[in-house]
């Protein structure tokens, strides 16, 4: 089957700096869950804002980004906004950002269904109602007329997955979407992305510090160190047997491993240009012998 997001060779470079993402590859199948790890600076979301067309102007992207076949580098602004919504949305980590403060929170979602589809304002009203009780908030057609801060940070985050999936996206990216929220929120948002890709099929891209979150969700994951994707693995595989040594070295810096919570350190050992080199080919000749 033909990958719902295929990134070939993408690489941007802000300005006149270096490059923030080098030459990924990667490709996510429809349904699945794939996972994007790595410290602080090491490009997650210059990828997720390439995919999403939302670069700032003084980016150039290369390479190609197609979703559904499509390419996305090199179309409009115009075109890609369209895009954004219909085929493809995105979560961010702190769900008040997204969210009208002063606008109930059911207009928005029905606002969001109405953007894209021409229908009336009782068909959205009756579909953002729907989808908030999709999501799992109680008596969803009382609490339509509720702005944001009547919610939870959890119940925030919820609305905006519903808002995210009210045109039925093939891919939703999820940026540090639990990062903000405790534990055991964390657990449950998890829970909720995770039913809805088995539920709708959406391919999920989730942007991650953190480990656990990694263990608890994703299908495969990629790392991404100052801007290369240094491997991609199933999960299974990458916490039992990494093949980049940054990997192993970042396992072993986090021995908690598959623990919820807990953050992705910055690695002791800084890997210069040289290191980073020898330890890609040692991986590379692995992989040549299986
Ligand atoms: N708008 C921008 N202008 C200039 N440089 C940027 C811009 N956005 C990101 N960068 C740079 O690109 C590199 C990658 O940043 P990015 O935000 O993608 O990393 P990240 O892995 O998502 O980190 P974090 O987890 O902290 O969000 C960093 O060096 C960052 O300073």
């Amino acid at each position: 089957m033909s990958p719902v997001l295929d990134i070939a060779q993408a690489g941007v470079r802000f300005g006149t700096g270096p490059a923030a993402v080098k030459d990924v590859s990667l490709r996510v199948a429809q349904g699945e869950i794939f996972g994007l790890v790595g410290e602080s600076g090491s490009g997650k979301s210059t990828i997720a804002n390439a995919v999403m067309g939302l670069l700032p102007a003084t980016a150039r992207l290369d390479g190609s980004i197609r979703l559904n076949g499509e390419e996305l580098v090199g179309l409009s602004e115009s075109a890609l906004r369209v895009r954004r919504g219909d085929e493809m949305a995105m979560i961010f980590q702190d769900a008040s950002a997204s969210l009208d403060p002063t606008w109930s929170v059911g207009d928005q979602i029905a606002e969001t269904i109405r953007a894209h589809r021409p229908v009336s304002r009782a068909e959205a009203r009756a579909r953002a109602i729907a989808l908030m009780g999709e999501v799992g908030i109680a008596d969803a057609a009382r609490r339509y007329r509720d702005v944001p801060h009547r919610f939870s940070g959890g119940m925030r985050q919820r609305i905006v997955i519903a808002a995210a999936l009210a045109n039925h996206p093939k891919l939703l990216i999820a940026d540090e979407p639990t990062t903000a929220l405790d534990v055991t929120i964390q657990a449950q948002i998890l829970e909720l992305i995770d039913r809805l890709r088995r539920d709708h099929g959406t391919t999920v891209l989730l942007i991650t510090h953190d480990l656990g979150v990694v263990g608890q969700v994703c299908d495969r994951v990629g790392v991404m160190y100052r801007g290369e994707l240094l491997e991609v693995a199933t999960t299974e595989d990458l916490f039992t047997r990494p093949a980049h040594p940054y990997t192993r070295a970042l396992l072993a810096a986090n021995p908690a491993g598959a623990v919820r919570g807990s953050r992705l350190p910055v690695i002791p050992q800084e890997w210069s240009t040289e290191s980073l080199d020898a330890a890609n080919a040692a991986r590379d000749r692995r992989a040549a012998h299986g």
